[in-house]
């Protein structure tokens, strides 16, 4: 359902953070993504999501080759794959509510719809309580976990989460963690590239390391295989 074949991506400086990569993930994994720093884990990440276009190769994402997608169809893309960042990415003068709810209200829904599926994905998240909130009122953790509501809002197919746990203290990481396995077990489809060691080695999915730019591992229930 996600597939990379042959994909190279050569930023205009010269450096090249995708260098031949086939990569087949199907729906319902939940996959890290390792490797050192300036590796490509971001670059791959944004090449699903269409941020970024590789210079050459296939990048199929639900059946959709990214290549021949029209700009106009971006959005429809974006609907199908969430995506949540280390920095959260929220907009500051949004309720939570808000910033939920912007991200749906693309697709002209009713404004009672619209109230049903954002709270119904907020107490998923267990923040139905602060949905007035701005999200400087919130803590690290609770403005992930808007975050990820948002990401999830549209019933996805996939999401991609890049270092989702970044700027969180080690008990945070681990409810969100919790979060992104929970609506994996719900049939989402996961991406997260991280270089939480221990959050890795300790839940046992595939991870693909990604070095140079180059799949250098690709393992079932693997681990972190790094030193931090
Ligand atoms: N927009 C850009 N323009 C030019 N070079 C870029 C750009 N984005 C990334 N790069 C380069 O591409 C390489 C891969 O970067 P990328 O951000 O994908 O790595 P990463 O594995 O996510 O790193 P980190 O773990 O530090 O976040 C790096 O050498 C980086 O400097």
């Amino acid at each position: 359902m996600i597939e990379m074949q042959d994909v190279t991506k050569k930023y205009p400086n010269g450096i090249m953070a995708a260098n031949g990569l086939n990569i087949l993930i199907n729906q319902g994994e939940f996959v890290f993504v390792v490797g050192p720093s300036g590796a490509g884990k971001t670059t791959f990440i944004k090449m699903i999501y269409r941020e970024e276009k590789p210079t050459t190769g296939k990048i199929i994402v639900n059946g959709v080759n990214l290549s021949s997608l029209k700009n106009r169809e971006i959005p429809h893309l974006r609907r199908n794959v969430g995506v949540v960042f280390q920095d959260f990415k929220l907009l500051p003068t949004l309720t939570v509510f808000e910033n939920v709810a912007f991200a749906l209200e693309v697709i002209e829904h009713h404004p009672k719809d619209i109230k049903k599926r954002v709270m119904e994905v907020l107490a998923l998240v267990g923040l139905k309580h602060k949905v007035r909130m701005l999200p400087s009122e919130l803590s690290g953790g609770e403005q992930q976990r808007v975050s990820i509501a948002r990401s999830i809002v549209n019933k996805p197919k996939v999401v991609i989460a890049d270092e989702p746990t970044g700027n969180l203290d080690p008990e945070t990481s681990w409810e969100i963690m919790s979060l992104l396995d929970e609506i994996n077990t719900q049939g989402t489809t996961v991406i997260m590239a991280t270089h939480n060691r221990e959050i890795v080695n300790t839940m046992k999915h595939r991870v693909i390391a990604i070095e140079n730019g180059r799949v250098v591992r690709d393992e079932q229930q693997g681990e972190y295989g790094y030193e931090s």
